[in-house]
C-alpha cells in the first residue's frame, strides 16, 4: 500500500472518530431542548416553542465564532438544520406558505425554519394569512418585496385587515434557470411557461437567447414546471425547487438579468417578539390629507437618528385613512428611542400599528 493509502486510512478512523463526537454532542444538544421544553411548559401551559430572537442569536453567534475553514454561512446553515430538529422534538412546527409545492415561499419557509418544520402549501396570500389567524397553523411565510420587482402589493394590503403580526423576515437570492423535461425536444422551444414575475427578472436574457418563443404567463413558476412535464415543445422558467419536484433538466442556469435579484419574505404569527439586538420594525400609519403631511409624519425618524429601510404608500381602501404608509425601520419596540419615536409619530397620525419587530434576517 502507498503512503497515500495509509494516510486516507488514518484520516478517516479521524473522521469516524469526529462523527461519534459529533452524534454525542448533538444527542446532548437535543435533550438541553427537551428539557426547555418541559422548563417552557412548566412556566406557561400554552408556552410559545419557537423562540425567533433566540434562534437569530443562536445563529448570528455560531458565525462569529466561525474560524473556518467552512465558511460562516454554511456553517450558520448546518446549526439552522440542527435547531430545526430540536425544535421538532419540543413541538413539529406548522408552517403555512404561499403554494403551491415547489415555489421559491417554500424554499423561503425551509431556509428560515430549517427541512424539520412541516409546511404546507396554500393558494392565495389571504389564506396564509387565515390560516394563521384560525391558528390551524403556528406561522405563514408571504412574499413582500422584490428587489427587481418592488414590492407585493397584495401583502401590504392584507396587513390593513389583519390583527396578525410579523415575526421574522428571510431573504432569498432568487435564481430562475430555463428548464425542460426528459421528453422535450431542446432545439424545438418553442412556448416558455413562468409567472409574471419571473418573465420580468429575466426579459433581457429571453430577448437574447429565445426572441421567438410564445411566453405564457401562469399562476407560480412551480405551475409552470408542472405543465412542461407533458409538452415536448416547452420549457420552463422556474427555480432549484420545482425542478427537482417535478424532475426537469437545465438548459441554462442562473438566467435572472440582475446578478443580485433576491426577495424578501415575511414570517406572519400570532406573537410579539423580544429584541434579539439587530432588530427592525414594521408599522403601518394612516395619516390624514392634508400639506406637509410626509414631512410630519419622518421628521421624527430623522431626529432620533433612526434608519428607515423601506417606505411604501397604499391607498387607503376607508374613507378616514387618506394615505397609509408602510415603514420598516432599524431597531426594535422596546428600545427607548424607538418608543419615543412611535409615541411622537402616533400622535401626528391618524392612525399606527405596529406590525411587529423582529430580528432581522440572518440567513
Ligand atoms: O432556547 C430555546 O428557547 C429553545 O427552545 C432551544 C432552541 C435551540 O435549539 O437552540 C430551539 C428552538 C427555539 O426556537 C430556540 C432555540
Amino acid at each position: 500500500m502507498s503512503d497515500t493509502s495509509i494516510n486516507l486510512d488514518e484520516l478517516r478512523q479521524r473522521i469516524d472518530q469526529l462523527d461519534s463526537d459529533i452524534l454525542n454532542l448533538i444527542s446532548e444538544r437535543a435533550s438541553c431542548a427537551q428539557q426547555v421544553a418541559h422548563v417552557k411548559l412548566a412556566e406557561d401551559k400554552d408556552a410559545v416553542f419557537y423562540r425567533p430572537e433566540r434562534e437569530a442569536q443562536v445563529l448570528r453567534r455560531i458565525m462569529a465564532l466561525n474560524k473556518g475553514p467552512l465558511d460562516s454561512e454554511e456553517m450558520a446553515r448546518l446549526f439552522r438544520e440542527i435547531m430545526s430538529a430540536c425544535l421538532a422534538l419540543e413541538q413539529p412546527v406548522k408552517v403555512a406558505y404561499l403554494g403551491p409545492e415547489g415555489t421559491f415561499t417554500q424554499q423561503a419557509a425551509l431556509k428560515h425554519f430549517g427541512e424539520s418544520a412541516v409546511s404546507l402549501p396554500m393558494a392565495a396570500i389571504d389564506e396564509v394569512f387565515r390560516e394563521v389567524e384560525a391558528g390551524a397553523v403556528h406561522y405563514g411565510v408571504v412574499p413582500v418585496e422584490n428587489s427587481t420587482e418592488g414590492v407585493v402589493n397584495h401583502t401590504l394590503d392584507t396587513f390593513m385587515d389583519s390583527s396578525i403580526k410579523i415575526c421574522g423576515e428571510v431573504v432569498l437570492r432568487i435564481h430562475h434557470h430555463l428548464l425542460v423535461s426528459e421528453n422535450t425536444r431542446r432545439d424545438k422551444v418553442s412556448r416558455i411557461y413562468s409567472h409574471p414575475q419571473s418573465f420580468a427578472q429575466c426579459r433581457k436574457w429571453l430577448d437574447a437567447h429565445y426572441p421567438h418563443a410564445e411566453r405564457v404567463p401562469v399562476s407560480s413558476n412551480a405551475e409552470a414546471a408542472k405543465l412542461v412535464k407533458t409538452e415536448w415543445h416547452s420549457a420552463a422558467i422556474a427555480g432549484d425547487m420545482a425542478a427537482k419536484l417535478y424532475g426537469l433538466e437545465h438548459i441554462a442556469e442562473k438566467i435572472e438579468d440582475s446578478p443580485d435579484n433576491s426577495t424578501r419574505f415575511l414570517i406572519i404569527g400570532n406573537q410579539d417578539v423580544p429584541m434579539a439586538g439587530e432588530d427592525k420594525t414594521s408599522i403601518v400609519v394612516a395619516m390624514r390629507n392634508q400639506p406637509g403631511t410626509l414631512h410630519a409624519l419622518l421628521e421624527p425618524f430623522h431626529r432620533h437618528q433612526i434608519d428607515l429601510t423601506r417606505l411604501e404608500t397604499r391607498p387607503s381602501r376607508t374613507g378616514v385613512w387618506n394615505y397609509v404608509f408602510f415603514i420598516d425601520f432599524k431597531g426594535h419596540r422596546d428600545e427607548p428611542q424607538v418608543a419615543a419615536v412611535l409615541e411622537e409619530v402616533r400622535l401626528r397620525a391618524a392612525d399606527l400599528r405596529v406590525l411587529g419587530s423582529y430580528p432581522v434576517g440572518v440567513l
